[in-house]
């Protein structure tokens, strides 16, 4: 400190806050993994929590695919139609070759110039069964497929549009986390070819086969088809069973891969933290743990899979037997004959035949289905989001008003977060919000932007009520400035422009500039070989802290908002960095209404009005000096934050 040198310098511009050690040993992202850590008592029980609370099945819905959206989103009928119709003829096929094949058995014990003639009319008529089968099953195959992939890419383009316009209580949901959504709209529905197109194409051959080769084979001999159907009720039971246990063990894989995939994300995305608190070795453990649990359920099922499996398929070869011995003695007593008993025989084969081959995709109906409920499902949710063109458009000037509002999150209706917040910020002047950690600052920013709506109570800007204020025009007219701010992975021009198209505005290279230069970004940019078309990386991660919350600032600059809103916009930085974007910030408030949440009391000190939240009410409100001589709970907040 005597040196007075650049250490000088830093603790003077810190003016004495709060050194959090965590704060210079961690990234932001670490941070919330120690926070939510820290709230779990330690990070091992926070790891064991997360698997618990992942231990309940959320692949529990109960509703049945709805087959009729799905026919509906591919929007192609008459390929639907065609594919029907090629599968109805082709499921003609086998029974007219059990026809035939009982016909030409008949040939054999003609004599020789009658055989010779009869050879070229049957081997003709095999020629044109042939003919019509290519033609046919390539129909059907070819529409079939043309349905099945745009029933795929039409269920991933509706659920994705359909999961961005929900509301975000939505995404409170356990069931709808980001991984998950992720998971489900990559893997999910590819699956919808297990139970449509060629597949479903299949079990309309097969139905169409099994019908008619038992109507030849009731035609042909009704006792002995009788006896070998006992054996039916066993297969298909067997089927069933089958069905079931693939049905479980897709719910299963799909529960282990997400669990696993979110060990694997969280580590990855906290490696820092992890390798710090020397967590490789648990992380492992439970990474491996969830894997092995798997492992064992599965190869206790595929026991039970593999006898049923293959007790169906012994079932076809008893029923053979069974109809063999009991055939005989119907030929031998006269009631058949051997041609009539090769026919039934004949005609019971390619229907157990066909009906084997099909229940072979009913082991991945289960998968299927499981897959394209849940896609349906997202794909079909309501969102209470009012419609992109409903709802006013006033001019904003920037009074806001919230007047007894009553707020609790919807993933925790029981606990009320804001509980009768009341506050007046008037046009261009800064508000800020200060409190202890929980007392529902951010809320109140979440609830002005209409990510939320309140219980009760009212929010108003310019005395106009936000509910009635179209959405989007409410949101073109608030910017925001979070502690980490959003970045995409691309180029610095196209992250300061973001969301602007959507406004209908167009801006020049001059107005980016100006917004960097207001944000104290520009010379930076600038001194970068690519300038404006460099690429910051994920998240910005070719950026550093206070220069992402920079290029987050000129973004906010740039679309001109009436009102700022900065959610503990600098707590994060270190206070050189912190210095800068403070004074970006100040830039970015000159005539607007801001609204401020900080952790920092500093940073708040020149605020026109400072508001003090407790449980969800402000309790005390006021300049910083006025708030002072109250000597109330913001005098004690300095206090402990200078004290430290
Ligand atoms: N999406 C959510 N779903 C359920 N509860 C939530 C959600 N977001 C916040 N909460 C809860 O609401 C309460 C208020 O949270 P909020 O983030 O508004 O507090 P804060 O004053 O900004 O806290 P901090 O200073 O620690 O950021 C907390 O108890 C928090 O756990």
């Amino acid at each position: 400190m005597e040196k007075k040198g650049v250490y000088y310098n830093l603790v003077l511009s810190q003016s004495n806050k709060a050194l959090d050690i965590e704060e210079h040993c961690v990234t932001e992202i670490d941070k919330s993994f120690i926070q939510n850590g820290a709230k779990h008592l330690n990070v091992q029980d926070w790891l064991n929590q997360n698997r618990l609370s992942s231990k309940k099945s959320v692949y529990q819905f109960s509703e049945d695919v709805k087959y009729l959206t799905l026919l509906q989103i591919t929007n192609s009928p008459w390929l639907i139609i065609v594919t029907v119709i090629a599968c109805l003829i082709a499921g003609c096929q086998m029974p007219t070759f059990a026809i035939l094949y009982g016909g030409v058995l008949r040939l054999f014990v003609l004599p020789i110039e009658e055989f010779e003639s009869q050879v070229k009319l049957w081997s003709g008529m095999f020629g044109i069964l042939s003919l019509v089968t290519i033609i046919t099953i390539s129909t059907a195959a070819l529409a079939s497929s043309s349905v099945t992939e745009n029933m795929i890419k039409e269920l991933r383009i509706q659920t994705f549009k359909n999961i961005l316009s929900q509301q975000l209580s939505f995404f409170d949901h356990k069931n709808h986390s980001p991984i998950k959504l992720t998971n489900i709209l990559a893997k999910e529905p590819p699956l919808v070819k297990n139970i449509a197109g060629l597949r479903a194409g299949s079990i309309i051959m097969t139905i169409v086969t099994t019908v008619l080769s038992l109507a030849i084979a009731f035609y042909s001999g009704w006792m002995i088809t009788l006896i070998a159907l006992c054996f039916v009720p066993l297969i298909i039971f067997g089927n069933w069973i089958q069905m079931r246990m693939n049905f479980r063990s897709h719910i299963r894989e799909c529960e282990t891969s997400e669990k696993v995939a979110k060990i694997a994300a969280e580590s990855h995305q906290n490696i820092k933290t992890v390798q710090f608190l020397c967590l490789q070795e648990h992380i492992h453990n439970v990474y491996t743990n969830e894997l092995k649990k798997s492992y064992r359920d599965e190869r206790k099922q595929s026991i039970v899979l593999s006898i049923t499996f293959s007790i169906v398929h012994a079932a076809v070869y008893f029923m053979y037997g069974f109809a063999f011995i009991y055939g005989s003695n119907f030929v031998a007593s006269g009631k058949m004959t051997a041609e009539d008993i090769y026919r039934v025989l004949f005609a019971l084969i390619l229907a157990s035949t066909n009906l084997g081959t099909t229940t072979l995709f009913f082991q991945d109906f289960g998968k299927a289905k499981l897959a394209v409920t849940q896609v349906v499902k997202l794909m079909t949710t309501g969102s209470s989001l009012p419609k992109s063109d409903e709802g006013e458009r006033p001019e904003i000037k920037g009074n806001i008003q919230f007047k007894d509002v009553v707020f609790s999150y919807p993933a925790r209706g029981h606990t009320q977060v804001l509980t009768g917040f009341s506050l007046e910020v008037t046009q261009g002047r800064t508000v800020a919000l200060v409190g202890g950690s929980g007392s529902g600052k951010s809320t109140v920013i979440a609830l002005l932007e209409r990510f939320y709506n309140p219980n009760k109570g009212h929010i108003l800007i310019d005395g106009t009520d936000i509910a009635k204020i179209n959405v989007g025009y409410l949101r073109s007219q608030i910017g925001l400035v979070t502690q980490e701010p959003m970045l995409f992975d691309c180029s610095l021009r196209d992250n300061i422009t973001y969301g602007i198209s959507a406004l209908g505005r167009i801006v020049t290279d001059q107005d980016i500039i100006d917004a960097a230069k207001a944000a104290y970004i520009h010379e930076f940019i600038a001194s970068l070989p690519q300038g404006y078309e460099t690429n910051i990386g994920e998240r910005g991660s070719k950026l550093s802290g206070g220069q992402r919350q920079r290029v987050a600032i000129a973004r906010a600059i740039l679309r001109n908002p009436k009102i700022l809103l900065l959610d503990e916009a600098t707590s994060a930085l270190d206070s050189e960095s912190e210095k800068v974007v403070h004074d970006a910030l100040n830039n970015a408030r000159k005539g607007r209404t801001s609204i401020v949440v900080a952790h920092r009391l500093s940073t708040v000190e020149n605020a026109d009005l400072i508001a003090v939240m407790s449980q969800g009410v402000v309790k005390e409100l006021g300049t910083h000096t006025e708030l002072l001589q109250v000597r109330g709970i913001y005098y004690h907040l300095i206090k402990a934050q200078y004290h430290n």
